[in-house]
């Protein structure tokens, strides 16, 4: 791998008694979708949260570009360039789609710049032609990637995707998914938390495992999907590619 966009070492995190990271080391290279999966509970969304600075690692390094990003607050780390869906799709309801997404191009931009970017997030995404529409009356599939156009308006380098497609039926998974890979074509580096399996084999260049807190496998999807562990851990041992 050439000069990793994101460097993560030696990462631990613990909740009192609960040991929700143990040890997570892995890089991530410059226009890479690299997938994250485990069973409930594993610690995904947790590792999303200590890189994108909601909670403060108890150990480990985070390096974006050279620049270590342990301690910084949720905005610096977003202006570094690295921002994180969140898995509930928290959107404001009474606000337009154009408003929800602005709020990102604010990190960036005044309210007039922010709200011609917020536009082209949304034609980004497919978008545009609902931007004055309430967003607490969106289908499944709109809020999923209204919340992609939000986490763009703060133009990522990087962007940390928790369960966007979860609410989703198998043709609106393929349509996100064909937008990932877009996203991917102009540049960015994306990292995605997904249960759904068959998703993540399709989608992924490369995919780590983790289980209660621990790395347990790391490789390309056809080496996850027979890789011993994972499948009894995760996959059920029904599951064969
Ligand atoms: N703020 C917190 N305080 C205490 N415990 C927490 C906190 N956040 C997460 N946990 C615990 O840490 C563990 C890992 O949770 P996390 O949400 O990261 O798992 P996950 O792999 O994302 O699960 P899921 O697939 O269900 O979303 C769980 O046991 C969870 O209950």
């Amino acid at each position: 791998m050439s000069a990793p966009i994101l460097s993560v070492s030696g990462l631990s995190k613990r909740f009192g008694g609960l040991q929700a990271l143990h040890d997570i080391s892995f890089d991530v290279a410059r226009t890479e979708i690299l997938g994250v999966i485990g069973p409930n509970g594993a610690g995904k969304t947790t590792l999303f949260n200590n890189l994108a600075g909601l909670h403060r690692p108890d150990a480990g390094t985070i390096m974006l570009d050279g620049v270590s990003l342990v301690g910084l607050k949720p905005h610096r780390i977003a202006g570094l360039g690295l921002t994180k869906t969140f898995q509930n799709v928290a959107l404001f309801a009474e606000s337009s789609v154009l408003d929800n997404v602005l709020i990102g191009g604010l990190l960036r931009h005044g309210v007039a710049e922010a709200r011609a970017f917020a536009l082209h997030c949304l034609e980004q995404v497919g978008l545009a032609g609902i931007a004055q529409k309430q967003a607490g009356e969106l289908s499944f599939p709109e809020r999923a990637r209204v919340e992609v156009a939000r986490a763009l308006a703060t133009q990522p380098k990087i962007l940390l995707l928790d369960e966007v497609m979860a609410a989703l039926n198998h043709a609106e998974m393929e349509a996100l998914m064909a937008l990932i890979r877009r996203l991917r074509e102009g540049g960015l580096t994306v990292i995605v938390i997904e249960h759904h399996m068959k998703a993540m084999l399709a989608l992924c260049d490369r995919i780590i495992a983790i289980s209660f807190g621990r790395k347990l496998a790391e490789g390309s999807p056809a080496e996850i999907a027979r890789h011993p562990e994972v499948v009894a851990a995760y996959l059920g041992r029904a599951h064969a590619v």
